[in-house]
């Protein structure tokens, strides 16, 4: 398997925290790898330093084999890294298509304004309509992303990442906060991207991990202690012990 982001002996402390402390983990092309841990096990710093947006204090990030630790957050999706999008930080009033389309806008690094005619602009609005069909948003695409679910607004983060056109996609918790019915819907559509991106996933809900992933990755106190196989992870004593419960082994 060849290694699309690599991390290694990652380590980041805020203050007295060890929040990250030897991070080791590598994601193949393709790959559905998943990591799991304890709140507060650093899970979403390790994702913010993959992102850019937190500077590790020891050890390297490489994506695609090239040393990717010091380049800045925003210049990440251009190499092919993709975080989902908060869709807190989108336009609440412009349709799902607008809003799309201005994520695609900003991939191209046209400048827009808000007064331009973004809405007519079918180089944008085509590709976003497939972006958001690929989510099964499709059918919503005209509606206002005030207008949204909370699941609903979670599959709009992933038209966004998607519309990032990267190889990687970085999601942390996308089943956060959702029902029952919401989380398989959004475990389908994870289904149906697997192959065709390399994915971290950070997630709580153990029943998506086990489904999509194709490796876990387990941190507990800010270090990887086992990579494995679904049942390696469930069967391995020290993860019953640490995170699982009996519940899930
Ligand atoms: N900006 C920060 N300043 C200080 N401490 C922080 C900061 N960010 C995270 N931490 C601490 O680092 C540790 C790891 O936090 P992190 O949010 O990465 O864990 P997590 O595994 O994502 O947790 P959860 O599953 O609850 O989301 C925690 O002890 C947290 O309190």
């Amino acid at each position: 398997m060849s290694a699309q982001l690599s991390i290694r002996n990652l380590e980041k402390a805020f203050g007295a925290v060890k929040a990250t402390n030897g991070a080791n983990l590598e994601l193949a092309a393709g790959e559905l790898h998943a990591i799991i841990g304890p709140n507060g096990a650093g899970k979403s710093t390790l994702i913010s330093q993959i992102a850019g947006e937190i500077r590790p204090d020891k050890g390297q990030i490489l994506f695609a084999g090239q040393d990717i630790t010091a380049v800045p957050a925003h210049e990440r999706p251009r190499l092919g890294l993709a975080r989902s999008f908060q869709v807190s930080q989108l336009y609440p009033d412009f349709s799902l298509l607008e809003n799309v389309a201005v994520a695609i806008a900003a991939r191209e690094g046209r400048t827009f304004g808000m007064w331009s005619p973004l809405g007519r602009d079918r180089r944008l609005l085509d590709p976003a309509r497939q972006y958001l069909d690929q989510v099964g948003l499709g059918p919503r695409a005209e509606h206002l992303v005030s207008e949204l679910s909370h699941g609903e607004r979670r599959q709009l983060e992933l038209a966004l990442a998607l519309a990032q056109e990267a190889s990687v996609l970085l999601l942390d918790e996308p089943m956060a906060g959702m029902g029952a019915e919401e989380s398989a819907r959004m475990t389908e559509l994870l289904m149906s991207l697997k192959g065709r991106y390399a994915i971290l996933l950070v997630e709580h809900d153990m029943d998506a991990v086990f489904a999509l992933a194709d490796r876990i990755t387990v941190l507990v106190y800010g270090q990887t202690i086992l990579t494995g196989s679904v049942d390696e992870v469930r069967s391995n004593a020290q993860v019953r012990a640490a995170y699982l419960g009996e519940e899930h082994a």
